[in-house]
């Protein structure tokens, strides 16, 4: 990977906003066709990375939150919004996505869900073309920080790119200081192994965000399949001795666990009965290692 900057920063990203806002509109128009990943059951699986987009200063890794469901009011939605609500308490910014027309009850709905303590939301407001009167365009920003505390406001036309850089600069603001977690050359990959991959990383990161503040890697080692069945060894690559002791846990059981997530995720995605290993190592300081980096690949 080439060099980045001491002040890089890297994070995750939820677009949410009821259905029609433009959600995936604007998602296609940030990271492009090229990057977006498609599974069979997405909605199966929370916190998918859609895609990643780097430039010189940061690296924006935009994530799913699928059952994001406003619709309906049965249980099992509400049991999904439940999710909902912890992926995006570990997003690091969420942009939350309303139309130029103004606030709907099924708007308030989506807000509802975040945290009135989120100090991390972007409002966006879509569609501005659509706008007759560009001039209520302030008075519906000052109703909207009535609302919510955003940390910024930005009207876009998601459908023409206009005003999208302003809103990933401020996106750019939320992200933490980080390595980037991802080599550019490798997450336009969209092959079951960067898949797989990226699920395990996935995992590593939800049980483990907390307790390891830096990235970890994924290396997948061995790879078979036949049409029944996959055989995958994989490697979680950490950066200290310490680190590793913190994610295999007590007996063994976050290592467990992390697996048992992953397995069941790999295996909707392929279609087929999984068999994984998943093993920890300790390389320090890959994170600055251009030729760590090329060997970490997912080819
Ligand atoms: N005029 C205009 N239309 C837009 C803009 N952005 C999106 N649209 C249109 O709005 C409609 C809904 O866009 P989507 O991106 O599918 O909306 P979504 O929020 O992802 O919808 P769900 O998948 O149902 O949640 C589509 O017909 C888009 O073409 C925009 O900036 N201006």
């Amino acid at each position: 990977m080439t060099e980045y900057p001491e002040d890089f920063r890297c994070g995750y990203i939820a677009v949410v906003g009821r259905p029609n806002v433009g959600k995936s509109t604007l998602i296609n128009t940030i990271i492009g066709e090229k990057v977006s990943i498609t599974s069979k059951k997405p909605q199966t699986t929370r916190n998918r990375v859609l895609g990643v987009v780097t430039n010189d200063k940061a690296q924006f890794i935009f994530v799913d939150t699928p059952g994001f469901q406003t619709k309906y009011g049965n249980a099992l939605i509400r049991g999904m919004n439940r999710s909902v609500r912890s992926t995006l308490g570990e997003t690091d910014a969420v942009v939350l996505v309303i139309e130029s027309s103004g606030w709907k009850s099924a708007d308030e709905k989506v807000l509802e869900l975040i945290s009135p303590q989120a100090k991390n939301v972007i409002l966006a407001i879509n569609k501005v073309d659509l706008m007759k009167d560009r001039d209520a365009l302030l008075p519906l920003m000052a109703q909207s920080m009535a609302k919510f505390p955003f940390a910024a406001i930005v009207p876009v036309c998601a459908e023409k790119g206009k005003q999208v850089s302003d809103l990933m600069a401020e996106i750019e603001k939320l992200l933490p200081e980080n390595p980037p977690f991802f080599d550019p050359d490798i997450y336009t990959d969209k092959s079951p192994r960067f898949l797989a991959a990226e699920i395990i990383r996935e995992k590593a990161f939800r049980l483990l965000g907390d307790e390891l503040p830096y990235g970890i890697a994924v290396t997948i080692d061995k790879w078979s399949e036949d049409d029944k069945r996959a055989e995958i060894i994989a490697t979680l690559i950490v950066e200290r001795e310490a680190h590793k002791g913190i994610v295999i846990g007590a007996q063994g059981e976050k290592l467990r666990e992390i697996s048992r997530l992953a397995r069941a995720d790999i295996g909707e995605m392929l279609g087929k009965n999984v068999y994984l290993e998943v093993w920890v190592r300790v390389r320090k300081g890959w994170n600055d290692d251009a030729r760590a980096l090329k060997t970490l690949g997912y080819e």
